[in-house]
């Protein structure tokens, strides 16, 4: 199983490139893309899924031209774009049934995936209520169902995430974790503990370009000794974020907590610890300074 992108760019209009000479070579595992609002992360996205065509470059998959042969592809892609609609008067299992049936999945066979996926997202028992009165978790594990009718090899979730409450966020998270296994999972997220929960690989992604590529583990290990942390009374924050990188500010009665990230002690009373996944990515993103 091999997913082989290369110079892959994208080009809206002129000046506008959605992605740029992005290279990426994945096997089986979950992969974390993560990036702030207008990356890139859709765009590769959906030039993944074949939806959009690149301006240049190339996708194979196991050795296949993706953007001249995308069957080959299609056959074993499963995803969940972003702002997924539903029917609000069908059910979950009408709605299963009319995707199975555009996938090309036979009567019997057809509903006996679809039982087993609703066990799978833990929706069973409501199963044959309105779409309409669903929560929005539940709508994204409908959504979820529909991409793994066909059992993918490719899984592509789109944000899957945003709008959802803290509880229903790490059900899902739990949910794609349990998916893992033989198969490629792309996830893209701005939310940087939903990564840091499943992906064994993690890219970084700004202004269309890869950032870093990397297990979550050898990412941490970049900011070893780089990260700070004390006390600082409030008036002095706003000069510290002008010549800081402030990946933090926590409001104490004593003063505001900071954390900084820096190659040198900011302060004599700065204590290093213990990057965060979250450091890295303001670090590497550039949004921590004056955010
Ligand atoms: N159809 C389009 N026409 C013109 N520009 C577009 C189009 N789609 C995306 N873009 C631009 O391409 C860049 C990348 O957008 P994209 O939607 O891929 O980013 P993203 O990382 O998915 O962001 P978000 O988290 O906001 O969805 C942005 O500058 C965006 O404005």
């Amino acid at each position: 199983m091999n997913l082989h992108i290369e110079n892959l760019s994208k080009q809206y209009r002129a000046g506008v490139w959605g992605l740029k000479d992005f290279n990426l070579e994945l096997g089986a595992g979950v992969l974390g893309l993560l990036g702030p609002n207008g990356a890139g992360k859709s765009t590769l996205m959906r030039m993944l899924a074949t939806i959009t065509r690149p301006t240049r470059g190339s996708i194979s998959w196991n050795g296949v031209d993706v953007v001249k042969s995308p069957d080959a592809l299609r056959a074993v892609l499963g995803y969940l774009p972003q702002n997924f609609g539903v029917y609000p008067n069908l059910s979950a299992l009408e709605f299963l049934e009319y995707m199975a049936a555009i996938k090309g999945l036979d009567g019997k066979a057809a509903r006996r995936r679809i039982d087993e996926l609703l066990q799978v997202v833990n929706l069973t028992e409501a199963a044959r209520r309105p779409l309409g009165g669903y929560s929005g978790g539940m709508r994204q594990r409908v959504g979820i169902a529909q991409a793994l009718l066909n059992d993918p090899q490719l899984l592509i979730v789109d944000e899957p995430t945003v709008g959802l409450d803290p509880e229903e966020r790490v059900r899902f998270r739990n949910l794609l974790a349990d998916l893992a296994g033989e198969r490629i999972i792309v996830l893209s997220t701005h939310i940087v503990s939903d990564v840091e929960a499943i992906a064994t690989d993690i890219v970084l992604i700004n202004q269309g370009q890869l950032l870093d590529r990397a297990a979550p583990e050898d990412l941490l290990r970049m900011l070893d000794g780089k990260v700070w942390q004390w006390v600082v009374p409030s008036a002095e924050l706003p000069a510290l974020k002008q010549n800081f990188r402030v990946s933090g500010a926590i409001r104490r009665v004593e003063g505001v907590q900071v954390r900084v990230v820096s190659e040198r002690a900011p302060s004599a009373e700065a204590q290093a610890i213990a990057p965060s996944l979250e450091d890295v990515y303001l670090h590497r993103v550039g949004m921590g300074a004056h955010s």
